[in-house]
């Protein structure tokens, strides 16, 4: 695989940036591939080849590259300015439209990324109730904040282990309870009950394998919440995309505030934290200094929200369905080509969302994970970008022959691993 002007790109970039990366998780070793342009479900890379992108920018570009009606959207408003210090009539039809997705909804808020979302929904629920605690999922992904940077890593386990230089106080004040085990999370909870503002939770957390939340443990945290006054907080950046409504609504449950981002704006700079009129108030100042003051450069700019605006017009009922049924026609074919392969790896996800789960390492590596990587090389090598990690998604722009070509260079890369694992 020519991968030459990536490699120079590389050698580059190492000289003004710390490994020459700016997002680790576009980081691969040992070096990534540089991408040159995307058009609808194909990118092309620096070195000219095309793929299907399956990864979408982490899930983010629901509409594939440069879709022709956002391109539109966002040019028009590039053209009349690209922020102000005064709000934009496109901000109030774009809350609007968001505010119409979920009857939870009732006030929205912009921020720049879903990190800030995650950031400003937990510190509503703290403003909100008078609590320093948060309890999250242990092992799931929330972004970068330093409150829910704590057992995020997909490991699972109960310890509140913390990224380099967490600091205790920050760590002390976040608790981790297990995914869809009612009666050991009710335990975690009821322990801290009293210090408790929040219950952050992701509906589908993929970091610890994209399976969603079942309805008997989103019912036992509801009870919770109502019971002792804490928060249930829906963090949707990545699983909004499951259900036209979201995935609370999807998995029969309802949450305080919900955080929103990625395929809610489809490729500009995005982050929502939507909930509750009764919680959201912590932010409103036209009764005064608000509780949780919240600023941001780039909050609710017109460029964003007219990406948005378009992102949302183009994900009707019908679009979700279709992606839906294609990532379940992707999830049957990868668990077919496993099998035919006499591997145990799983295939989850729900709708246009899927992951391959590697749970053994076959002959000749030495652990899952370093099996995946090379799924993830010989991949692209035949013509798809997926995640290293096994994170896929659909988008609007594909139809059954990009899954059909998907299906089949799974399939081959799957041989060729495991042939160069026997070698
Ligand atoms: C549930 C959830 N909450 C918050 C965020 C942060 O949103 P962001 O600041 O807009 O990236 C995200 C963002 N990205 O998650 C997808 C994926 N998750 C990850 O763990 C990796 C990073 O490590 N491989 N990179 C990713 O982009 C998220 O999934």
């Amino acid at each position: 695989m020519n991968t030459e002007k990536s490699a120079a790109l590389y050698a580059r970039a190492v000289e003004v940036m710390p490994g020459g990366n700016s997002r680790t998780a576009v980081y691969s070793s040992p070096y990534p591939v540089y991408v040159r342009s995307g058009s609808g479900a194909r990118v092309t890379d620096v070195d000219g080849v095309e793929r299907i992108d399956f990864l979408n920018n982490s899930t983010t570009l629901i509409h594939g590259h440069a879709h022709p009606e956002m391109v539109e959207a966002i040019a028009a408003a590039v053209g009349h300015g690209t922020s102000f210090g005064m709000p934009t009539p496109v901000e109030v039809e774009y809350a609007e439209a968001l505010s119409a997705r979920n009857a939870t909804f009732e006030h929205v808020r912009f921020t720049s990324s879903g990190t800030e979302a995650v950031m400003m929904a937990v510190q509503a629920a703290r403003a909100h109730t008078g609590r320093p605690k948060i309890a999250k999922i242990a092992g799931a992904y929330h972004g970068a904040y330093d409150a829910v940077a704590v057992n995020n890593d997909g490991s699972g386990n109960l310890i509140s282990h913390a990224v380099t230089g967490n600091p205790e106080g920050v760590v002390s004040n976040t608790v981790v309870i297990p995914f869809n085990d009612p009666e050991g999370s009710l335990e975690v909870l009821r322990r801290h009950a009293d210090e408790l503002a929040c219950v952050l939770i992701d509906p589908v957390p993929w970091r610890i394998g994209l399976l969603p939340a079942s309805k008997e443990w989103l019912d036992a945290l509801r009870e919770f919440c109502d019971t002792t006054g804490a928060l249930l907080i829906s963090d949707e950046v990545g699983s909004y995309r499951v259900g036209y409504h979201g995935a609370m609504e999807l998995l029969g449950a309802e949450a305080d505030i919900t955080v929103l981002g990625k395929v809610i704006a489809a490729g500009m700079p995005i982050g929502a934290v939507a909930g509750r009129r009764r919680f959201m108030g912590v932010f409103d100042p036209s009764k005064g200094k608000p509780a949780l003051p919240h600023s941001g450069s780039y909050n609710a700019n017109p460029v964003s929200m007219s990406s948005g605006l378009a992102s949302l017009r183009l994900l009707t009922p019908e679009a979700h369905e279709r992606i839906g049924l294609l990532g379940e026609q992707a999830r049957v074919a990868m668990r077919g080509a496993l099998a035919d392969a006499g591997l145990d790896w799983e295939v989850n996800g729900l709708g246009s969302l899927f992951r391959v789960v590697a749970t053994s390492a076959p002959a000749g590596y030495d652990s899952s994970a370093a099996a995946m990587k090379a799924l993830y090389w010989k991949l692209l090598e035949n013509g798809i970008h997926v995640g290293d990690s096994g994170l896929g998604c659909i988008s609007t722009p594909m139809g059954e022959e990009e899954v059909a070509e998907y299906a089949a260079a799974f399939s081959t890369s799957l041989d060729q691993v495991l042939a160069e694992g026997r070698a």
